[in-house]
């Protein structure tokens, strides 16, 4: 089940529907090895896994999951290049996460993401020095944009990350205009109001918004979102179809159930101190692939309360077999 059809835009003139991006994304981990390099030769077997294990079809590469910021240009240059690679023919989409502090360095991305192939290009904002005002923002993402203009581009809002609290709907305002090849949001603020109304901007423009809540996404589909993109998909991506699907089939009782049941997984899990570094550790587990070490300032967590969450995880929602 890949796609929301409820809130599927159909006819738009402004994108073509084969450009929408739908259905659940994986925010994808980036394998290390034992000593902090880089571990390439696993994103194929990754492609396999997030496919024939999950059901999920699209992936979200270098973004928070993927440890983007605390990776150098080159590595996610190389990151992005393989998962293209090892895509190609299987998975629908590939977005790259470009957002840097520095605008040149996100440019310098993403004209590398248009030049190995990418789908799209997702930007965070900047959260050192923050933009005052939307303007500010859209006059980054502008530059951003044109360094790539072929390429959808994505704004990528996570204020409990960025600390950048900004109504997404006034950044939008006449975007078009200053970003043309903007084509949507991946929204993972829990402020439904402004999702809302990222919606009604997004739609008639025939642009995705893609909701990155995973514990709440059963909040944000009534409202029209065309997907989610998430860390939990990799390894509850199977789970989590069976609730689009309920979702679709207008079982809400079923959706409300298998809903409340992540949320318990993820309320325990965050009871143990639940972080990037615990989640990369479980999906190491889940998956049986190497995704080694989380890279400095994170730290790996004790085996046993990564356990727990697995165990929960297997009893809870029927994920990562024994
Ligand atoms: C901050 C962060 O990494 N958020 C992820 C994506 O936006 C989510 O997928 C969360 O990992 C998930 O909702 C679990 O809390
Ligand atoms: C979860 C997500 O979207 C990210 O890791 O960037």
């Amino acid at each position: 089940m890949r796609q929301v059809t409820g809130s599927r835009v159909t006819g738009s003139k402004m994108c073509p529907e084969s450009e929408k991006i739908t259905g659940l994304i994986a925010a994808t981990f980036t394998p290390l090895t034992s000593d902090g390099e880089l571990n390439l030769e696993v994103i194929g077997q990754y492609v396999d896994f997030l496919l024939e294990k999950q059901s999920v079809r699209s992936v979200f590469v270098n973004g928070t999951t993927g440890e983007g910021c605390s990776l150098t240009l080159q590595e996610r240059k190389q990151l992005a290049e393989w998962w293209c690679r090892q895509a190609k023919g299987k998975l629908d989409k590939v977005i790259v996460h470009v957002g840097c502090l520095s605008v040149k360095d996100s440019q310098e991305l993403a004209r590398h993401a248009a030049s190995v192939g990418a789908d799209a290009i997702a930007v965070i904002s900047p959260s050192f020095f923050k933009p005052r005002n939307a303007e500010a923002l859209q006059m980054f993402l502008k530059d951003v944009g044109a360094a790539a203009p072929q390429l959808p581009l994505y704004y990528y809002h996570l204020p409990s990350m960025t600390g950048l609290n900004l109504n997404v709907r006034e950044v939008l305002e006449g975007i078009e205009k200053k970003v043309p090849s903007f084509r949507g949001l991946k929204f993972s603020g829990v402020d439904l109001r402004d999702l809302s109304q990222c919606v009604s901007y997004c739609r008639p423009r025939g642009w995705s918004v893609l909701y990155g809540v995973d514990e709440q996404l059963l909040g944000a589909l009534p409202l029209g979102v065309n997907g989610a993109v998430g860390s939990t998909y990799n390894y509850a991506g199977f789970f989590m179809n069976q609730m689009l699907s309920a979702f679709e089939k207008g079982d809400l009782n079923l959706a409300q159930s298998l809903q409340f049941k992540l949320q318990d997984v993820l309320t325990f899990a965050n009871s143990l101190g639940f972080d990037l570094a615990m989640n990369k550790q479980v999906m190491s587990l889940c998956s049986g692939l190497p995704m080694g070490p989380p890279r400095l300032p994170l730290l790996p967590w004790p085996s046993d309360s990564v356990q727990d969450v697995v165990k929960k995880l297997q009893q809870d929602l029927g994920a990562c077999p024994k």
